[in-house]
């Protein structure tokens, strides 16, 4: 949460000239309801259902770059269904992290004690995310351009699509 995989992820697309695609905004269109309002009401299992069928779909019938939602890992069907693809991890410090999502209320894990929650989670879930990607691209002190940089570096994409 808040490594910027959703805006980078945008910035990439177009950067490759393919479509880009977050499973979370494919949940709050078919539900038509905020995530944080699905945590609330249904709780996070249920949530975590559906992000399973929005990976599922999206990396079906979806050709170009897809965010997901840092939590989407958690479950190993959707790890299994990412292996050989090129999955890229974005990390960053609890400091900056912090900074990021600051006080938006968007993200309901962070809601209380941000601080020791995404330290909590990151501890929890670096594992899985280091089993799941290709490369690790640290985004602490750089812009959303050049992380999408480092990206197309770490994946040898300088030159696509020639
Ligand atoms: N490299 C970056 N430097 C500074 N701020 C960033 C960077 N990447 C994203 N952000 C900001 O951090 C917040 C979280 O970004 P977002 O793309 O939603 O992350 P994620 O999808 O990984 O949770 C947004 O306000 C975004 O504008
Ligand atoms: O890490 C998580 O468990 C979550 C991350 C969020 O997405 P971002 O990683 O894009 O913020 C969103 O899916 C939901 O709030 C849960
Ligand atoms: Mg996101």
């Amino acid at each position: 949460m808040g490594s910027g995989k959703s805006t980078v992820g945008e910035v990439l697309a177009r950067r490759l000239g393919v479509p880009y695609r977050d499973t979370d905004a494919d949940i709050v269109t078919a539900e038509r309801r905020e995530i944080s309002d699905i945590f609330i009401e249904d709780g996070e299992p249920h949530f975590r259902e559906l992000e399973k069928a929005a990976v599922r779909e999206a990396l079906a019938v979806h050709s170009g770059v897809l965010a997901l939602g840092g939590g989407a890992i958690l479950d190993a069907t959707t790890r299994a269904l990412l292996s050989g693809l090129p999955v890229v991890y974005l990390s960053l410090e609890v400091d900056e992290a912090v900074r990021r999502t600051g006080l938006n209320q968007a993200r309901p894990l962070l809601a209380v004690n941000p601080r020791r929650q995404w330290r909590e989670l990151m501890d929890a879930r670096r594992p899985l995310y280091t089993e799941v990607a290709r490369t690790v691209v640290a985004t602490d002190d750089r812009t959303p351009d050049e992380v999408a940089d480092a990206i197309l570096d770490a994946l040898e994409l300088k030159d696509f699509p020639a």
